[in-house]
């Protein structure tokens, strides 16, 4: 029978699994879309930028012929685990509410339109931070052609677009766009590069940047996205820029109401969850796991911190049981 709930099976929910069976636990993992959901959702073109060590799950290697892992060779990687490891996973099954009980949690959850409710002594939340994008909060940035994901660069061959953010994953949009023939402007509030930069990828980026392929805008605010065009302000001049498509890659936040919801405490400077070693919030029981754990600087944690992180909570439950 199951005892702990895992919110999210992205490769931090999958480890807390994979460490929580390894203690005799029977955990179940909800996921509310596919396996490494994700990741499934990021660009075609991904490549990792952590090595293929890092990103070993449960013993399993991440073995490739490429020098960083693929979006495609994770998705067979994170397949392999779930079966290896032999992971009770409920696939589009979304959690809708939670609530404490005097034994624990009532979690409710929707699959299609079938409701379901679950009781548990622990739940792990490891939801992630990718379906929260970090807005601007700017007039029109709610607009159709305003995006904060970023799949194939196809459809925006010709286009005038605007990329806005300077780490890796607007680099990357960029350089993709700039490859289909697209013209691509990118809008950056700092003066440089954030220094997590992929090595292998800055210089391409200030070889196009030098070579007037990809237009930048070092130290620039934006100030509204209108419908064909972006307004920025650089030394305090405005300046509008043409643009067909928007990519606003302005990086991603934990979704934390559930924990608030239930009476957790936030350190609301940091967005980051009181947690005790174990990974436990104030509240008895539930648990965070992976990039969840975050607060607004979601670049510090990795995959292998959410390896770290399913070793605390499974060792804490056991010692609870005992
Ligand atoms: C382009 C890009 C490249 C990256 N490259 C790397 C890298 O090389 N190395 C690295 O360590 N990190 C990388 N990251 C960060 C990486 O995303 C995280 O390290 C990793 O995905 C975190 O795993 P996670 O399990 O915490 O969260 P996620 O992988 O986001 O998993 C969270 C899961 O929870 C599910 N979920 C959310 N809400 C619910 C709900 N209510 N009910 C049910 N399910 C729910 C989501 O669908 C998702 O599957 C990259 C991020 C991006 C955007």
């Amino acid at each position: 029978m199951t005892d702990v709930i895992i919110v999210g099976a992205g490769p931090c929910g999958i480890s807390a699994a994979i460490e929580l069976k390894k203690e005799g636990f029977e955990p179940l993992i909800i996921e509310k879309g596919c396996l490494v959901n994700s990741i499934y959702h990021y660009p075609l073109s991904m490549t990792f930028f952590s090595s293929a060590d890092k990103l070993e799950i449960g013993g399993i290697p991440f073995i490739t012929i490429n020098e960083k892992p693929t979006r495609q060779e994770a998705l067979a990687y994170f397949r392999t685990v779930c079966r290896v490891h032999e992971l009770n996973v409920h696939t589009y099954e979304k959690v809708v509410q939670m609530d404490r009980t005097d034994s624990g949690f009532r979690v409710v959850t929707a699959k299609r339109d079938e409701k379901r409710v679950y009781e548990v002594p622990a739940v792990v939340l490891a939801t992630g931070y990718y379906d929260n994008p970090h807005l601007m909060n700017i007039p029109g940035e709610e607009s159709d052609h305003v995006h904060h994901y970023f799949h194939d660069a196809h459809p925006y061959a010709d286009q005038n677009v605007v990329v806005i953010g300077g780490r890796n994953s607007a680099i990357d949009v960029a350089l993709d766009l700039h490859h289909v023939g697209a013209n691509v402007t990118m809008v950056y509030r700092r003066e440089q590069f954030s220094p997590s930069v992929k090595a292998w990828v800055k210089p391409v980026i200030e070889a196009a940047i030098e070579k007037g392929r990809v237009k930048m805008y070092w130290g620039s605010e934006v100030k509204e996205i209108k419908p064909n065009s972006v307004v920025i302000e650089q030394n305090e001049k405005q300046i509008e820029i043409p643009a067909d498509t928007v990519f606003a890659m302005t990086g991603y936040r934990p979704n934390l109401e559930p924990v608030r919801r239930l009476g957790g405490k936030i350190d609301e400077d940091t967005g980051v969850p009181y947690l005790t070693e174990a990974m436990e919030t104030t509240i008895p029981g539930l648990y965070l796991a992976g990039v969840v754990a975050t607060g607004h600087d979601s670049t510090k944690i990795f995959i292998e911190n959410g390896r770290h992180h399913g070793r605390m909570i499974a060792r804490d439950l056991r010692r609870k049981r005992s």
